[in-house]
């Protein structure tokens, strides 16, 4: 397995980091897209695996999408069954296009990646058979490798869904519940509610769309059936791959700004600011910039991550430098994520000489000094970039698999690198 000696920050930084556009929202507004009753059109759309293998199946399902310029066309058409659709490891391929699926005129065939037959299904199979639709299941149970079968129509109605292991499960199957004849009136029955910014970000952008929802009762979403309308869209970045480049001003202190912060948005992302002034960062937005300013003092939080979970590994790898240990709260869900998070954190932290035990719902990290050794990144590109983020500081961090990044920043070590570079140039 390829090793990347993560580069060590020479001294404080001072640079400009341009982050592509957000998978989130790249690949709702792809399958809003696709199901849209007009052609749209996606600026700033995030080109990675997560969103090329959304493109794909989409594509695969009937749609059309060409290339203008750097922008994405799309050209919705009738949802065609007989495909196959490679999930990868994405959460929102395999989450958002079972119920897409369940539209089309023929059976469509869902697997992915070794790792992607572990994450968490089972819940959207129950879902679409509360619905009335088909699903044949040929591994183990609730997870991937599935067939839906689609009959050209979903009649919806109400179903009651537990999605206390992702928010995905309600985003998925309201994405497409506009198409449903009846709609649907969803109701999340789990105790816990991971990542509600995100169902938030599947609200508005329905909303945007022409579609009615009704969330005015908690943990219940009712969305009238009704067209989508085909737009022409801009995606903010990425704010979640904002994350560790804010995070090294505060490692190696100086600035970092990221172009293009939005002033308001559903984007977990947006809570960072917040999380990096508690941790010893100093932030500001000027226009659409943000910037992040640090001492290289960092310190250490009791933060509940149950909103943003996806920044989990990055918060994580800056509290092992910080001056004070770090409890992180109401993450039990990242043991579903692209690997299970909090064991892979707490054995790559260990495995450098820090300290960092589980939790029943997290973490609790000790900082410790850390030396030389390889971080393992299980296919997980936030643990690739969480090595990063250690190595600005520690000598000698060999993260595995860099690429692994391509996930949802194809451009990562470019990005890092260039980030380094610039801490010389002065703004
Ligand atoms: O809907 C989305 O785009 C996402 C929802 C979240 O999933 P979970 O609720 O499973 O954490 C998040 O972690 C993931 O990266 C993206
Ligand atoms: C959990 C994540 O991804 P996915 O969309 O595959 O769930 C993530 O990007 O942190």
């Amino acid at each position: 397995m390829d090793l990347w000696t993560a580069p060590l920050a020479g001294g404080p930084l001072d640079a400009l980091v341009d982050v592509p556009g957000s998978k989130s929202l790249t690949n709702r507004y792809l399958v809003l897209a696709a199901l849209a009753e007009a052609p749209g059109r996606l600026r700033g759309a995030l080109r990675s695996r997560d969103t090329l293998l959304m493109a794909a199946a989409l594509t695969s399902l009937g749609a059309r999408i060409d290339d203008d310029g750097g922008d994405w066309v799309v050209t919705p058409g009738p949802v065609a069954g007989g495909a196959d659709v490679d999930c990868g490891l994405a959460g929102t391929v395999m989450r958002f296009l079972p119920a897409v699926a369940a539209l089309a005129d023929g059976p469509v065939r869902f697997d992915g990646d070794d790792a992607a037959r572990t994450r968490p299904m089972g819940p959207v199979v129950a879902a679409l058979r509360t619905l009335g639709v088909r699903v044949d299941e040929h591994g183990r149970v609730g997870h991937l490798p599935f067939t839906v079968h689609g009959r050209g129509s979903v009649g919806g109605g109400q179903v009651d869904v537990d999605a206390s292991e992702s928010s995905q499960f309600v985003s998925g199957l309201l994405l497409a519940a506009a198409r449903f004849e009846r709609g649907l009136t969803l109701r999340h029955t789990g105790r816990t509610l991971p990542s509600l910014p995100h169902i938030e970000m599947t609200v508005a952008l329905l909303r945007e769309a022409g579609v009615v929802v009704d969330d005015s009762r908690p943990a219940i979403w009712q969305v009238s059936p009704g067209p989508i309308t085909g737009r022409d869209v801009r995606v903010e970045p990425d704010l979640s791959n904002a994350a560790p480049f804010l995070c090294a001003a505060l490692v190696a202190g100086g600035t970092v700004r990221v172009p293009g912060w939005p002033t308001s948005t559903t984007q977990p992302g947006g809570l960072l600011p917040g999380i990096l002034e508690r941790m010893g960062g100093s932030t500001r937005l000027d226009g659409d910039v943000l910037s992040a300013t640090g001492t290289g003092r960092i310190h250490g939080v009791d933060l509940d991550l149950h909103a943003a979970g996806e920044v989990a590994p990055t918060i994580a790898a800056l509290a092992t430098l910080a001056d004070s240990p770090t409890r992180l709260r109401g993450i039990a869900h990242l043991r579903g994520h692209e690997t299970d998070r909090l064991a892979a954190l707490a054995a790559e932290i260990t495995r450098l000489g820090g300290q960092a035990e589980q939790t029943a719902d997290g973490l609790v990290i000790t900082p410790r000094p850390l030396s030389a050794g390889t971080w393992h990144t299980y296919e997980d590109h936030r643990m690739a970039t969480a090595g990063a983020l250690i190595g600005l500081r520690v000598p000698g961090v060999e993260v595995e698999d860099v690429a692994t990044t391509a996930k949802t920043l194809p451009g990562f070590v470019g990005l890092w690198d260039g980030m380094l570079a610039g801490s010389a140039v002065p703004v």
